[in-house]
């Protein structure tokens, strides 16, 4: 009898490891990860025949290559103030940064000829790095300040030159504390150099259905709010902190409403 109950245990040990947060956690968090990478090694090809190279009309493969994977996550995705996204020409859109799966929000909005600055160590991530790489992403160094501001400079001219639009993370770093870190400056040293405006976009926090510390991943709702947009002819480097003020507090406005929204029709979270 003992062995007999031993041996269901044995077999109920697996079950029980995949009912249990932590493993679906790990599970989706490999999953999400592998699934990227796959679908950059289809579309790294489609890049390369489009056209030709790095290109920032490479964005337009990925959006469309990536918009299928919130419903694989259970995740919804709600969107409110498209209008403000109706400007012509290039702006710098600035928005707050929770994790990887900001990209899921990101490709949701993404406007055509648009595309980001990431850390530099985002290149080195295989597939995912390659197809970064080919759709225009400007990476940077975070550790050396003076080189991220003259490739940033430089990213200025060709937003004008090239009609290309930007999507920075002013807080410079993943953050998940229910809050929005203060901004860094780059963004707004952008949008002055280039004259261009700028659209906050603000996610809904994440804590009500993902907790990286806590290994929770369940399917939720993000809700989106695009902002009107600030804009800064006539503004020269003077008027950066205040600007980066400015947006910083209408940004953390929409973050603390949007994500207590967001928690009441998530429901709390099961431990
Ligand atoms: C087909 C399927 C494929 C599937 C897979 C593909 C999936 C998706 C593909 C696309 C998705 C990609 C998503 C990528 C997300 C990645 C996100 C990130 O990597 S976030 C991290 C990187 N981002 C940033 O760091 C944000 C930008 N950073 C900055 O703007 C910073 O300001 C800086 C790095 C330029 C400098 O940082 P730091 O020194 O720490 O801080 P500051 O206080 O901001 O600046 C110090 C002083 O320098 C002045 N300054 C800053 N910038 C400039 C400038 N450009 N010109 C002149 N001066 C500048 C600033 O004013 C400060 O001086 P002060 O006197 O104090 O004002
Ligand atoms: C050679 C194998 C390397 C494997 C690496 C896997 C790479 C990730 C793969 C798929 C995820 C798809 C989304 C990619 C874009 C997300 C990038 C991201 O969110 O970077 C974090 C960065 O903003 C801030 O990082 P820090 O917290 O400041 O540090």
């Amino acid at each position: 009898m003992d062995v007999a109950w031993m041996l269901l245990l044995l077999l109920l040990f697996p079950l029980l490891m995949w009912t249990s947060s932590t493993f679906v956690f790990y599970f989706k968090k490999f999953f999400y990860v592998a699934w990227m990478m796959f679908l950059a090694i289809l579309g790294i090809p489609i890049c390369l025949l489009k056209s030709g190279g790095r290109d920032v009309e490479n964005m337009r493969i990925i959006r469309s290559m990536v918009r299928h994977v919130k419903y694989l996550f259970g995740l919804r995705i709600e969107v409110r103030g498209w209008e403000h996204l109706q400007t012509e020409g290039p702006y710098v859109i600035i928005s707050n940064h929770q994790s990887s799966l900001d990209v899921l929000g990101m490709m949701e909005i993404l406007p055509d000829r648009c595309t980001t600055i990431a850390k530099k160590e985002l290149v080195y991530a295989g597939t995912v790095g390659l197809i970064c790489w080919l759709a225009g992403i400007v990476f940077i160094n975070r550790k050396k300040t003076n080189d991220a501001k003259s490739v940033m400079a430089d990213a200025a001219k060709t937003m004008l030159d090239e009609q290309v639009r930007l999507w920075v993370f002013p807080e410079g770093t993943r953050n998940q504390n229910g809050d929005l870190l203060p901004f860094k400056k780059g963004a707004f040293h952008l949008a002055v150099q280039a004259q261009v405006p700028i659209i906050p976009v603000v996610f809904s926090s994440y804590n009500s259905f993902y907790l990286r510390k806590e290994k929770q991943f369940n399917s939720g709702v993000i809700r989106l709010r695009i902002l009107p947009k600030i804009e800064t002819k006539g503004l020269t480097s003077d008027d950066v902190s205040c600007l980066s003020d400015q947006s910083h507090s209408l940004m953390r406005t929409a973050f603390l409403e949007i994500s207590d929204s967001v928690a009441k029709s998530n429901g709390p979270l099961k431990h």
